[in-house]
């Protein structure tokens, strides 16, 4: 291929493979590079297909309005369908149901059902923390990622999936308990060949990551989800509308591994360097506290805790910690497929011809740590999205300019995760849980954990190792207030 006029710079690198070594060895220094080399718009070849990159924030909301020329379900739906192994719901048959099924995100994760939804991972999360620990109040030792994982996972799965019908225990214990270990063995199992299976490494070769998919399906079969209670509007729905569209069992049972990995996949990582940052950080550990002393002290204290939407919302300094764990943790890169020729305009009038069939990449990683808009963009500064009055800080600047796109962990425009609202709430669940009830140490507060590298471009990018935590019911919070009894009736 050879650059046309008025197409951006032409990064080609070696025959067929381009540019996929230095790419994938750091992402983020191959494209800073780049952009210092070719400006704000640049076409790299990476494994035989050509990506352009757009770099400047500023003309994020140009790619966004491209709706008619640049193509977001084609990729996505694609790469989905490979890895999910699920039908090809673009299909001219399929579509039009699809459309609807679509729809359903908005209708039950956001709005009036968000807060049902969060209250329902609230009373889960209560149950997962409380397997933790009896009332002795001994140090336990822990992974981090291990006990956020446990703990997040069943949580956000019981939410989504709803429990065994028939058990009043909690999932964590006993058989159920195992059940549910097993589940998460698979998940990650699954989740763990994410990076090859990007790389376009069919599924069947990797073994391991198969069986626990399929292990994962054969449990997400509607007559399994139909033992189980408490199901959320979610997946009801899709349920529904999936026996409408008569797919076969084992499909439609794919396309809810589909959606468990979406809840879990990013929100896992994010939850852990949320706890991480504050464990670390003594600053946000006791403006953290403070916050959430403050919220608590307003409940009573012989029920489980119960959170309206405007307690959720008034918890600034949790939310500016999980921003700013966001901010430095996020590496999704978004991508869409232009599917005519023709011209993007960008912010600066700057005009570039794009190819049919080529992918347009934003990678807001480059925003992230751009220091020019975050000053020493790889510290932690837990108070980066709060203001003086201890609101909300949604003013950032790049050359003297407002950016509206500063912080795009969950993408932007048509693809923007539906889940985002949710994520949010749980997350701030979490931390106020754990900070609650735990005393919680690292124990190497001092060592730097560094992100796992190989997991660019897929969401948030987990540690690359775990770290030592020690932990304690606090003996004060055990005895003062009860803990939350999560079962039927109160979902
Ligand atoms: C911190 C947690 C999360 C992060 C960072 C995150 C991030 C993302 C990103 C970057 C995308 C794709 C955007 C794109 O391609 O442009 C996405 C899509 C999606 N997310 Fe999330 N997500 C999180 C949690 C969740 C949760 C909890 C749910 C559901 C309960 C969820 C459901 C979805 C779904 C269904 C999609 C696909 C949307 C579509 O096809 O239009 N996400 N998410």
């Amino acid at each position: 291929r050879t650059r046309r006029a008025k197409e951006p710079p032409l990064v080609k690198g070696w025959p067929f493979f381009g540019v996929i070594l230095e790419y994938g060895k750091n992402p983020l220094g191959f494209l800073q590079s780049a952009q210092q080399k070719n400006g704000d718009i640049f076409t790299c070849q990476l494994v035989g297909k050509y990506f352009t990159f757009v770099t400047d924030p500023f003309s994020f909301s140009a790619v966004m309005r491209q709706g008619k020329n640049l193509d977001f379900h084609k990729f996505a739906m694609g790469f989905s369908q490979r890895v999910f192994g699920h039908t090809d719901f673009t299909s001219p048959l399929l579509s039009e149901s699809y459309r609807d099924v679509h729809s359903l995100f908005r209708q039950t994760l956001q709005g009036p059902p968000l807060q049902q939804l969060s209250q329902n991972m609230l009373g889960n999360l209560q149950t997962a923390f409380q397997q933790c620990l009896s009332s002795e109040n001994r140090w336990k030792e822990e992974g981090l990622q291990c006990f956020t994982t446990r703990i997040m996972f069943e949580a956000g799965f019981v939410t989504l999936f709803g429990k065994k019908a028939g058990l009043l225990q909690p999932e964590g214990m006993g058989a159920v308990g195992s059940c549910m270990q097993k589940v998460k063995r698979d998940f990650l199992a699954f989740d763990g060949a994410f990076p090859v299976l990007a790389a376009g490494v069919p599924i069947a070769l990797c073994r391991r990551a198969w069986r626990a998919r399929e292990a994962l399906a054969k449990g997400l079969l509607h007559r399994e989800l139909h033992h189980r209670m408490c199901i959320s509007d979610l997946i009801q729905r899709r349920m529904d509308a999936f026996d409408r569209m008569h797919l076969n069992e084992t499909e439609k049972a794919r396309t809810h591994v589909c959606m468990l990995w979406a809840s879990q996949a990013n929100t896992l990582p994010a939850a852990f360097w949320s706890l991480y940052y504050t464990l670390r950080n003594p600053e946000a550990f006791a403006a953290a506290l403070k916050e959430v002393d403050l919220i608590l002290a307003q409940l009573p204290n012989d029920k489980p805790i119960c959170l309206s939407k405007e307690q959720l919302e008034s918890m600034t300094v949790l939310e500016s910690i999980i921003k700013e764990a966001l901010r430095l943790s996020s590496a999704s890169i978004m991508i869409r497929v232009a599917s005519d020729d023709f011209i993007l305009t960008l912010d600066s009038g700057q005009q570039a011809a794009i190819r049919k069939g080529d992918y347009i990449a934003l990678y807001p990683r480059l925003i992230h740590l751009d220091p020019d808009i975050y000053p020493n963009p790889l510290e932690f500064k837990y108070d980066r999205f709060l203001d003086e009055e201890g609101q909300r800080q949604s003013q950032f600047f790049k050359n003297g300019r407002q950016l509206k796109h500063y912080l795009v962990p969950f993408g932007s425009g048509a693809s923007e995760c539906p889940g985002r609202f949710f994520a949010m709430n749980e997350i701030k669940q979490f931390l106020l849980l754990a900070l609650w009830h735990y005393d919680l140490q690292l124990s190497e507060p001092h060592d730097t954990l560094s992100p796992d590298r190989t997991r660019a471009g897929l969401g948030i990018l987990p540690p690359s190792q775990d770290v030592l935590l020690r932990y304690r019911a606090r003996a004060d919070r055990y005895t003062e207030r009860a803990w939350g009894e999560n079962d039927a009736d109160d979902d």
